[in-house]
């Protein structure tokens, strides 16, 4: 405490004047202690502002503080406010009537308007509370003090009013300084706290959209390495993807297996005579034909150019063949208009059936070989006329 501050606040340096000094020294120490332990977290504005209040009039001698918050049009409107009988846990509490000052009017928008401390020992006689209807709500003498924020943007004016004309001392004033200083801060802080959180959010949704996006994009690149663009079929990556399951079946469970290999007849001369378009279509259609020949335990692939390869599962060789030549026959029903023509195909199968005990026979088993048996069997059938199924036999 210095010679200055002692002369500023009006008070003796001596006797009982010191006790006073002290006492208002540390309620002015505990009034900014609550204001530091108010916590820039909290949801709203509103109630930062009334914990503020509250640690002012628990530590001081006041009888009532607001808080005037300046909206974008230069309003200002009271968001707050407390009497020594409220608490700030009181959320019902509300003012008496909602009020507002434009910049510059009344004492509060003086504040504002000024940028400066506005102090009225006596309100009774200030004109400036002639306006205010009921007389019983004006305040004996108050003190108004315009809140920055650490850009020096005006917040609001925080006000503090006592029913005692002349009760507030250059030590108040003094101290709502220091008070809107650091409430001011603390509102900063609290803005920028929440503009972090929301952009933070912000951030969060855009960055989960875009790893639902990229997981989207490799489901779709994931499918497409699985599928054949023109059929839609499967392809040859999925199929020696999923082969091992059906073989591991075979093996453990001794289920039996069929391998067909098919491939369309003289499927050269259809391109060369209609068109590879028109061979596109016969693709197509033969794949929906052979879609509808399986289950879906069985595993059917386009496994590169006119050729289709199935894996009936726990399928015997006797059913097998049947299935075959069911195949065949379906196929060989198919037909396409070109013009007045009629087109139709036909189409080879090897077939390579694995009863339950084979796994024992050949316990190395190998798909590349399983499918070049049944490839034999393919290239006997071409050799014997095409159109027709052939069993691969060791
Ligand atoms: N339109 C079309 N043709 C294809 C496609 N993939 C392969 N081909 C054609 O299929 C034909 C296969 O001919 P080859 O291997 O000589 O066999 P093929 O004429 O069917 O004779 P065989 O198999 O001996 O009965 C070739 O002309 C390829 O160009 C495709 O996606 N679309």
């Amino acid at each position: 405490m210095n010679q200055q501050m002692k002369f500023d606040i009006g008070k003796e340096w001596t006797g009982t004047g010191v006790q006073d000094l002290i006492v208002d020294l540390v309620n002015a120490l505990s009034a900014v202690k609550s204001l530091s332990e108010v916590s820039c977290e909290m949801a709203d504005e509103k109630t930062v502002i009334r914990y503020a209040l509250a640690g002012l009039l628990q530590n001081q001698d006041m009888e009532r503080c607001s808080f005037f918050v300046i909206d974008n049009e230069g309003i200002l409107s009271n968001v707050t406010g407390l009497s020594t009988v409220d608490s700030p846990e009181d959320n019902m509490w509300l003012p008496e009537k909602s009020m507002s000052f434009q910049l510059g009017e009344g004492i509060i928008g003086a504040a504002a308007a000024s940028g400066k401390v506005q102090q009225c020992h006596n309100c009774q006689e200030d004109p400036r509370f002639a306006n205010i209807g009921n007389p019983a709500s004006v305040p004996g003498c108050i003190i108004c003090v315009p809140v920055y924020t650490l850009r020096k943007v005006l917040i609001g004016v925080l006000n503090v009013s006592h029913p005692q004309p002349g009760f507030f001392s250059n030590w108040h004033l003094k101290l709502l300084e220091v008070y809107a200083n650091i409430l001011g801060q603390l509102i900063t802080n609290r803005r920028l706290f929440q503009q972090m959180e929301s952009q933070i959010s912000l951030r969060t949704a855009e960055l989960e959209r875009l790893v639902q996006e990229t997981s989207q994009l490799k489901d779709y690149y994931a499918s497409m390495s699985m599928h054949d663009q023109l059929t839609g079929l499967h392809n040859r990556r999925y199929f020696y993807e999923q082969v091992g399951l059906a073989l591991a079946h075979h093996k453990r469970y001794a289920y039996p297996f069929c391998l067909l290999v098919m491939d369309i007849d003289y499927f050269k001369a259809i391109n060369d005579k209609y068109g590879h378009q028109f061979g596109d279509e016969v693709l197509i259609s033969v794949s929906e034909a052979l879609k509808k020949e399986v289950r879906n335990t069985d595993i059917l692939v386009r496994f590169g150019g006119e050729e289709f390869v199935i894996i009936f599962t726990n399928i015997g060789c006797d059913s097998g063949k049947q299935f075959s030549e069911r195949i065949r026959e379906q196929i060989k029903a198919l037909s396409w208009s070109n013009g007045e023509e009629k087109v139709s195909i036909t189409i080879s199968i090897g077939l390579h059936c694995l009863n339950p005990t084979y796994s024992e026979v050949e316990p190395q088993l190998d798909i590349d070989q399983i499918i070049s048996c049944a490839d034999a069997a393919l290239y006997a059938a071409k050799d014997n006329g095409r159109d027709r199924v052939e069993i691969f036999v060791s």
